[in-house]
C-alpha cells in the first residue's frame, strides 16, 4: 500500500529510475552512499574521500587520496575571463545567482568536448567553485581580488581561508568537512532529478549543473538553510522561539528547515550537525542561537510531530562560524555538486531520454475561432 505522504503530486513515491549511488529512508541510520551509512562516512573520512566515493565508485586508498587531494589543489585557479564577469556581478546580486553564472561561464570557456572528459570537469567544478564564490563574495564585498589557489588539503578549510583571509581554527575546518559530507549526494531529490533531466537529453555538464543550481536555489529545498537562519535570528529565548513558531503554524506558514519529501521521522544528518553546532556555541561563547534551535525542534514535534531536516542546524552551526547567511546555499552547492556530477555519469551510462506523460486537465477539442470572433 502506498503510504499517503508520499503518494500524489510531485511524483512522490514513485520510482523515476535506477541509481548505485545513494539510498534514503532505507537502511542503517537512513542515508547511505554506495553502501557506506552517512553517520560512519561523517566520524571517520574526508569529503574528498566521499567526492572520490561518488565521482570514482570506491573510497581511495591513501596514494589514490593523496593524487586526488594534489590533483584538486592544482584545479582552484581560475580564468581572467571568468574573474572579469564576477567582477561585474553586484554585491546585492544573490549569491546563488553568481554560483549559477560562474558554472555557466566555465562551461563557456572550458566546454565539454565529449563525454570522454566528464570525470575532469566534475572535479574542475569541485575545485573551482569555492573559488567562484569567494572570489565575487571578497571582491563586491571587501574590495580586494583574493587569490584562489591555497594550500590547504581540504576543501572545508581552503573555502574558510578564502573567506576570512586566514587559516580557520581546526574545530571549524573539522566541521566545513562534516557539513560537506552531509550534504553531498541524497539519490533523486529536485535538484538532482534536474541534473538528470538535462543529461538524459545528451547535454554538456555545465548546463547539467547549471540547471541543478537553479532548482537547489529554492527555499523548499536548499534555500531552507537560509531561511532557517532568517527564523532563528529573531529569536531572542526559547521562550520567544515557542511563540513564535506557535503562531506562525496557526497562521499556516511553513517553517523552513523541517519536514521531508521522504523521511518520516527523522533526518539521520540532523543529529550529526546538530551535534557540531553544540561544541560551535561552546566555542562561540553565546549559545542563544543553539538554544533556540532546541527549542523550535521541541516545538514542532510537539506540535505537529514535524523534524529538523539537514537544514536547521545547519544555520547555526555556519552562523558559528563567521559565514554570512546569503553564503550557506553556495556551501550546498559546493558540496552536492559531487552528487550532481555522479548522477549525470550515471544516467549517461544507461540513458533513455526523461519524458514522462501528464494527465491533460484542459478543454475538450475545439475549432480555432477567427480573430473578430473571440471576446
Ligand atoms: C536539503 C533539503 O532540501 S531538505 C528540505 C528543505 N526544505 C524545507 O525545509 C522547507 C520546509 N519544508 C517543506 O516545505 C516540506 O516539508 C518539504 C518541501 C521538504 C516536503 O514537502 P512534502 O513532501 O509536500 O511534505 P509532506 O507531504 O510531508 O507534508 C505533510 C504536511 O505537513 C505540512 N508541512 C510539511 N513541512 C512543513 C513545514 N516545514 N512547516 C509547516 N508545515 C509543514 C505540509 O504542509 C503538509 O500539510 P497538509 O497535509 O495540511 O497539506
Ligand atoms: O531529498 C530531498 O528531497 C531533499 C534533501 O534532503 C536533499 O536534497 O538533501
Amino acid at each position: 500500500m502506498v503510504d499517503k505522504a508520499l503518494g500524489g503530486a510531485g511524483l512522490r513515491g514513485q520510482s523515476a529510475g535506477e541509481t548505485a549511488l545513494c539510498t534514503v529512508g532505507k537502511s542503517g541510520t537512513g542515508l547511505t552512499y554506495r553502501g557506506y551509512d552517512i553517520a560512519e562516512l561523517a566520524d571517520k573520512v574526508s569529503f574528498e574521500e566521499v567526492a572520490y566515493l561518488l565521482l570514482k565508485g570506491e573510497l581511495p586508498d591513501a596514494e589514490q587520496l593523496d593524487a586526488y587531494r594534489s590533483k584538486l589543489k592544482n584545479l582552484r585557479g581560475l580564468p581572467q575571463p571568468l574573474k572579469t564577469v564576477l567582477e561585474q556581478i553586484p554585491a546585492d546580486a544573490h549569491p546563488m545567482d553568481v554560483m549559477r553564472t560562474g558554472c555557466s561561464m566555465l562551461g563557456n570557456l572550458e566546454t565539454e568536448a565529449g563525454f570522454q572528459d566528464q570525470a575532469d570537469i566534475a572535479d574542475r567544478l569541485l575545485a573551482a567553485f569555492p573559488s567562484i564564490i569567494c572570489y565575487w563574495y571578497r571582491y563586491s564585498h571587501d574590495g580586494v581580488r583574493i587569490v584562489t589557489e591555497t594550500e590547504d588539503e581540504q576543501i572545508g578549510a581552503h573555502f574558510l581561508r578564502l573567506l576570512h583571509g586566514k587559516a580557520p581554527s581546526e574545530l571549524h575546518a573539522k566541521v566545513m568537512d562534516v557539513s560537506l559530507i552531509l550534504y553531498a549526494e541524497h539519490e533523486f531529490n529536485a535538484s538532482t532529478f534536474t541534473a538528470r533531466v538535462c543529461a538524459s537529453t545528451l547535454s554538456d555538464m555545465h548546463s547539467c549543473i547549471t540547471g541543478a543550481i537553479g532548482s537547489l536555489r529554492g527555499p523548499l529545498h536548499g534555500g531552507a538553510n537560509e531561511a532557517a537562519m532568517e527564523l532563528i535570528e529573531g529569536m531572542q529565548d526559547e521562550q520567544d522561539a515557542i511563540a513564535t513558531l506557535k503562531q506562525k503554524l496557526a497562521d499556516k506558514e511553513k517553517i523552513m528547515g523541517f519536514g521531508h519529501a521522504i523521511y518520516r521521522e527523522s533526518d539521520p544528518r540532523n543529529a550529526i550537525i546538530k551535534g557540531w553546532s553544540a561544541k560551535l556555541a561552546e566555542e562561540f561563547g553565546d549559545d542563544r542561537l543553539y538554544r533556540v534551535s532546541v527549542a523550535c525542534e521541541q516545538t514542532m514535534w510537539e506540535e505537529k510531530k514535524l523534524f529538523c531536516n539537514a537544514d536547521f542546524f545547519h544555520a547555526s552551526a555556519y552562523h558559528f562560524m563567521g559565514i554570512p547567511t546569503k553564503l550557506f546555499t553556495p556551501i550546498f552547492v559546493c558540496s552536492r555538486l559531487t552528487g550532481w556530477a555522479a548522477h549525470v555519469m550515471e544516467q549517461r551510462a544507461n540513458n533513455r531520454i526523461i519524458r514522462p506523460s501528464a494527465d491533460y486537465t484542459g478543454p475538450e477539442p475545439r475549432d480555432v475561432p477567427a480573430l473578430n470572433e473571440r471576446r
